[in-house]
């Protein structure tokens, strides 16, 4: 993404409790202040007491982004910013590919197929989740060729095991798909729409 750094005035500290490049561009890329601070949760616990309760899908990303920002927030003053996305496929939730040879079965079990990101993001303040939102894309993939996944895993390389859903939709990656139903930057991990109208009504970015 090309990114620039104009600021838009920010009238409060706003932290990104996220590892994640992407998010970080985004927030950048709308013109946002803010400074990234991201503490260790143990997703994988979370994600699997939550599974072994029944929890909804939609839930689990609710919670883990709730969880990443409680973390930060405990700790620092101002608006505290926490995401978390998942990959459901045919029922099944899906993480991030550990490697490329991983994100290339990954695709190739997309292939032809409709799977659905759940994105959530949670803002917390002073160790209290304020405000809250989920945002579900639908992603059709292409029955792409055996060739154009090779070309497509060597453009990118390990950046595919940084991504919930193996690709980056902001390039290349949108070949490999027929049709998309959502929004562009919940697709790529933060629903921002949603987050800057939030931030407008309490004054943190001019209206
Ligand atoms: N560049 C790019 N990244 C994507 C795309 N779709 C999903 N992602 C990334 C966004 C997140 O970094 C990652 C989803 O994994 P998580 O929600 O667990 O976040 P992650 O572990 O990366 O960081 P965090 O837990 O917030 O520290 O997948 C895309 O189309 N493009």
């Amino acid at each position: 993404m090309s990114i620039t750094n104009h600021v838009i005035s920010t009238n409060a500290r706003i932290i990104l409790a996220s590892g994640s490049s992407i998010r970080a561009d985004i927030l950048r890329g709308a013109g946002l202040n803010y400074e990234v601070i991201s503490k260790p949760v143990d997703e994988a616990a979370i994600k699997a007491a939550m599974l072994s309760e029944g929890s909804r899908l939609r839930d689990i990303a609710d919670a883990l982004a709730e969880a990443k920002a409680l973390r930060v927030s405990r700790q620092e003053s101002g608006f505290v910013i926490g995401a978390d996305q998942i990959m459901v496929m045919d029922g099944q939730l899906f993480d991030k590919p550990p490697t490329i040879d991983a994100a290339r079965q990954r695709l190739k079990e997309m292939r032809g197929k409709t799977h659905k990101l759940m994105g959530a993001v949670v803002v917390c303040e002073n160790g209290v989740a304020i405000w809250r939102h989920l945002a579900v894309t639908k992603l059709t993939v292409r029955d792409f060729s055996d060739e154009f996944l090779e070309t497509y895993i060597n453009l990118e390389g390990e950046a595919l095991t940084k991504s919930v859903g193996a690709y980056r939709f902001e390039g290349p990656g949108a070949q490999l798909f027929s049709h998309v139903e959502g929004d562009f930057f919940s697709i790529l991990g933060l629903p921002l729409l949603p987050l800057l109208e939030y931030f407008r009504t309490r004054g943190v970015i001019p209206s």
